[in-house]
């Protein structure tokens, strides 16, 4: 598929410091151009990943980022299901991301009017447009071809009216979740999915292969006008056949 780069490292252990180049070399540009970074985190493996890794850099300044979550569970932020709390332990307690610009939902609301509030901090945070344009979003992607709280058959994956949706009956737990919809991910400048282990090889071959039947929600992140990357370890690609990069840990993308 044309604009979107498949690349493969020996492990997460060089992955890392290349995702964390991705993140540092959007946000100077993102900062060069509009003045701010934009940046959407999602939850699950990456938060260990990006906790380990933005600190180390030296010299990091955040002062300009501006951060949303690309989907977040609705529990409390104390409890070790929520993204915002595992990311505000291992990430934002280390580095310069002013308070404000951090966008949380506000988890004591119940799930719909929580997908309404952040809805409005999106809208607020992103004013001229009509789906949020990210500088960058990272996503993972579940066993089952999920992301985000966008998962395989749910009706949500039609959505094309909201920037985000509630979901009440996710097969994953924590059942009820907000997300962005499609069409913020889809609107973004750079798209960046980070699948590690064997447990994703078989999806991670269908979802860029192709499969028969529905797509994947996975599959279905195609930015419209911004760069796609999928940064994977040996494990999870072990099944691909297309053609993919194979970089160590000083690449830069
Ligand atoms: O539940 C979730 O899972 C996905 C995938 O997580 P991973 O640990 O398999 O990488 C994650 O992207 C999403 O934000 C999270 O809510």
């Amino acid at each position: 598929m044309a604009g979107r780069r498949v690349v493969v490292f020996p492990s997460s252990a060089e992955l890392g410091p290349v995702l964390a180049q991705l993140v540092t070399s959007r946000a100077e540009k993102a900062i060069a151009s509009h003045g701010r970074f934009t940046l959407g985190l999602s939850g699950g493996s990456l938060v260990s990943m990006l906790g380990k890794e933005l600190p180390a850099l030296p010299d990091l300044d955040c002062s300009k980022w501006v951060v949303g979550f690309c989907d977040e569970r609705l529990v409390p932020f104390d409890d070790p299901e929520s993204t915002y709390g595992l990311y505000k332990g291992q990430l934002f307690s280390k580095v310069n991301i002013p308070d404000s610009g951090i966008l949380t939902i506000d988890s004591s609301l119940p799930v719909n009017e929580c997908a309404e509030d952040y809805t409005r901090k999106l809208k607020e945070a992103f004013p001229d447009d009509k789906f949020p344009v990210f500088d960058l979003l990272l996503l993972g992607m579940g066993p089952d071809g999920h992301t985000c709280s966008l998962f395989p058959d749910h009706p949500l994956l039609e959505e094309t009216k909201k920037i985000v949706a509630s979901i009440s009956d996710s097969p994953k737990p924590p059942p009820q979740r907000v997300t962005m919809t499609f069409p913020v991910v889809n609107s973004a400048r750079c798209v960046a999915f980070v699948s590690t282990g064997g447990s994703k090889a078989p999806v991670l071959k269908e979802v860029l292969e192709g499969r028969e039947g529905p797509a994947y929600p996975a599959a279905r992140v195609v930015p419209t006008n911004g760069e796609l990357f999928w940064l994977v370890d040996d494990p999870a690609a072990s099944s691909l056949t297309i053609q993919v990069e194979r970089l160590g840990s000083g690449a830069k993308l």
